[in-house]
């Protein structure tokens, strides 16, 4: 079996200038560092707005940190008359590792259609990137029992055209629009249920080395005091944690998951 190793990453979301972003990275990584973490265990990611990015990469490349970065976001499109759009191969200049693409609030806010979505998967893998693709149900689509069938139908339309190898380098966030910023968070055995319906689908779409590669995050609501219940979940590969990864004690705690019991 192939061994998946844990991602922790915190999407900063809109928050946090530029200044705040180099305290907030700086003080996390002496968290870490203090709590002499070993990144090879558990990766840490950091996804910071469009305009933090080169102060991000200047502090990681000074300091030579371990901790990867990702945008929130990213054009379809390499190049062109896109006003407001950020190019793949901008974030790749930038020493970008990852992408979330199809966040709920893109789709929300934004109107993403899973073929943009699709698009933006391809374009990301095109650059390098690596795409963390974001998928879940909204509230009424969970108490109609529809969540399993929406979920994996957003993941098959977004991973149209892409190939087993790329998907294999894939991150895929299992995350419930419902327990988004709520404070409700799923239950482990629902991050569970769903990150092994995921897993399956990549193994009816692929093969199942493929799906025993990709990495399956959860996020909603994610803490410090839930995340071991979350991660003791056989499917689920780490937490795309939002407003707990702002405070860099209490990410440091998220990616410490496992040593809770013995303290940082
Ligand atoms: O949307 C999320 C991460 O992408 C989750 O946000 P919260 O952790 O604030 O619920």
């Amino acid at each position: 079996m192939t061994q998946r190793t844990p991602l922790m990453a915190g999407n900063w979301k809109m928050n946090l200038d530029h200044h705040q972003a180099t305290h907030t990275l700086q003080k996390l990584a002496w968290t870490l560092k203090d709590a002499k973490h070993d990144y090879a265990t558990v990766e840490v990611a950091v996804i910071p707005p469009f305009t933090d990015l080169r102060s991000v990469q200047t502090l990681v490349d000074a300091d030579k940190l371990q901790i990867a970065y990702g945008a929130q976001d990213l054009s379809a499109h390499e190049s062109g008359a896109y006003t407001g759009e950020i190019s793949p191969l901008f974030l790749t200049k930038l020493g970008v590792t990852y992408a979330l693409v199809g966040h709920s609030e893109r789709r929300e806010y934004h109107a993403e259609s899973d073929q943009l979505i699709n698009a933006k998967v391809k374009s990301s893998l095109k650059a390098g990137l690596v795409p963390i693709l974001c998928v879940g149900e909204d509230l009424d689509t969970r108490r109609a029992a529809a969540h399993v069938q929406h979920t994996l139908l957003q993941l098959e339309a977004a991973l149209a055209d892409v190939t087993a190898e790329q998907v294999r380098t894939l991150v895929i966030a299992y995350e419930p629009v419902w327990a988004i910023g709520t404070g409700e968070t799923a239950t482990p055995e629902d991050a569970q249920e769903m990150s092994e319906a995921i897993r399956g689908r990549v193994a009816e779409l692929y093969d199942a080395e493929t799906a025993q590669a990709v990495r399956v995050l959860y996020g909603g609501s994610v803490k410090s005091s839930n995340v071991a219940s979350i991660m003791a979940k056989p499917d689920v590969d780490g937490a795309l944690v939002g407003g707990a990864s702002l405070d860099p004690e209490e990410f440091a705690k998220i990616v410490r998951f496992h040593s809770h019991e013995v303290g940082l």
